[in-house]
């Protein structure tokens, strides 16, 4: 559809922009990034003819775009470019209509009934159709920059060239107007090429994006293989980490802020617990990086209090997230601080144990209750229960993603081996239990001094987490045997 090859050019004989090659099929979306002043408006510059080349070609559906005439050029691209001057004082409307000026012929040119068709369905899709009528110079930055781009729509060509699209946008608007934009390409077949400052919104919303470095192409590609933490770290000349969107198979980006450094060391200990008969807290001032299968706050945040909480055994409520909601703030726990979990064990039977490694501790608090017992290898129709083994393991050092996975994983084996050394069996099947139906689980760190690679069960981490889930577990089995007056 449009390839650019070996093309080269800039606003003097010297050129800014150098040896530039690429294609882009129809309907497809080219996000082009690069640090400022790498030469990414410049490039579309010389694309879209306002600047001319020196070396290389542009060619559009096979054809040099050279040979076009403007009017002929403006039937296959429209242009929105990075800045605009308006000479005149328009309205609305006649901005957008602007637009339709390569479909008009003859001297006296008339507007059709397709004009207005595209006119008014650039400014419906733009979301400025009530302004239609005021001057555009009483519009604001964002407002103005949405009427240039549903300008560039009603032009209707196959191409559409956008430098810095969602400028002046809040984030609604940028969302809408890239929504739009990726719908038009993807319902008409129009192909893309826009200038992106924010890499992430350009992950979202391209198919594959160019990153330009002083005049030239650093890499092209899937945005997974362009956005990398290399790649952009040293085009751009910043500490960044990247992460998968929540939702969507692209990459993310996140700066790293120099003051990340200025963080005050600090370390965890038994006293950050507290014990009582409603529940058990542990509150520290600066936040651990944890993951969890709490009803509060669940999968992985930063958080500074954690809360075990007692509940009834016959507990049931409609809305268990609300509830706990309520009962954490009416106790004075920040909700966007608090892991919470429940269970229906005597949170006063908590065994808390702190074991010492040579790279700094290990703290763990396990609350465990039998009576809901489950050999996880038998399938049986169960009643589901309150949770009843709860474990948290607050490591003091700095884990990666994998070290809590790994975590995870010894946790859990610890405390299916505490089951089977107390002889707990399943009540239904009669072989040893593995767990309970509904346990919980957080891992923690403090993400502060040694860096611990691992969890797993050779390695020192791994150790301390197995021995003190394991021995944390069987204390707090024991308790409960001993409150239920079990004899064994
Ligand atoms: N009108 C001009 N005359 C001469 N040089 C220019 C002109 N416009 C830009 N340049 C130079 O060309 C280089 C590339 O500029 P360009 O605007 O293409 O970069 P960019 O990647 O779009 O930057 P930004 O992210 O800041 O918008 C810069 O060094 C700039 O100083």
């Amino acid at each position: 559809m449009l390839k650019v090859d070996n093309l080269s050019g800039g606003y003097g004989k010297e050129p800014i922009v150098k040896n530039i090659s690429f294609t882009v099929n129809k309907g497809e979306v080219l996000g082009i990034l690069g640090p400022n002043g790498s030469g990414k408006s410049t490039l579309l510059k010389i694309i879209s003819g306002i600047l001319q080349k020196l070396e290389g070609t542009v060619l559009i559906d096979g054809q040099d775009a050279a040979v076009y005439s403007q009017k002929q050029f403006a039937r296959k691209v429209a242009v929105l470019p990075q800045l605009h001057a308006h000479a005149f004082s328009h309205t609305v409307k006649d901005t957008v209509a602007l637009g339709r000026y390569p479909h008009q012929s003859g001297i006296f040119s008339s507007w059709s009934d397709e004009d207005e068709r595209a006119v008014t369905e650039a400014l419906e899709y733009t979301g400025v159709t009530r302004y239609k009528d005021k001057p555009i110079e009483l519009l604001s930055g964002g407002e103005q920059q949405r009427v240039f781009v549903a300008q560039a729509l009603a032009q209707e060509a196959p191409i559409l060239l956008l430098d810095e699209p969602t400028n002046h946008l809040d984030i609604a608007h940028q969302q809408q107007l890239l929504d739009t934009i990726r719908k038009h390409s993807g319902e008409k077949g129009v192909t893309v090429i826009s200038v992106f400052h924010d890499i992430n919104l350009a992950s979202l919303y391209c198919d594959r994006l160019l990153l330009m470095e002083k005049g030239q192409v650093a890499t092209i590609g899937d945005p997974k293989d362009v956005i990398q933490e290399a790649t952009i770290g040293t085009v751009y000349n910043a500490r960044v980490k990247t992460q998968p969107h929540p939702e969507l198979p692209k990459p993310q980006m996140t700066l790293l802020p120099d003051t990340m450094e200025e963080r005050k060391p600090f370390t965890v200990n038994k006293q950050h617990f507290a014990i009582s008969a409603d529940h058990v807290s542990f509150k520290v001032e600066q936040p651990l990086k944890t993951i969890s299968s709490a009803v509060t706050n669940p999968g992985m945040g930063w958080f500074r209090a954690f809360v075990n909480r007692h509940v009834d055994a016959n507990y049931n409520c409609d809305d268990v997230k609300a509830e706990m909601a309520q009962y954490l703030e009416q106790r004075g726990y920040h909700l966007t601080d608090t892991v919470g979990m429940m269970t229906a064990v005597t949170t006063e039977h908590a065994e808390i144990g702190e074991y010492e490694g040579d790279f700094g501790t290990v703290l763990i608090m396990v609350t465990a209750g039998v009576g809901n017992a489950v050999d996880v290898s038998q399938a049986v129709t169960r009643e589901q229960r309150v949770g009843t083994i709860n474990t948290w393991v607050i490591v003091n050092g700095h884990l990666p993603d994998e070290a809590f996975i790994q975590a995870m994983i010894t946790a859990t084996e610890a405390k299916t081996k505490a089951l089977h050394t107390e002889n707990i069996k399943d009540p239904l099947t009669g072989t040893i239990a593995t767990g309970t139906s509904t346990d919980s689980l957080l891992i923690a760190a403090t993400q502060e001094g040694e860096h611990l690679p691992y969890a797993g069960p050779i390695t020192p981490l791994g150790k301390l987490i197995g021995h003190g889930v394991y021995d944390c577990t069987i204390r707090a089995i024991q308790a409960y045997k001993k409150a239920k007056g079990w004899t064994s």
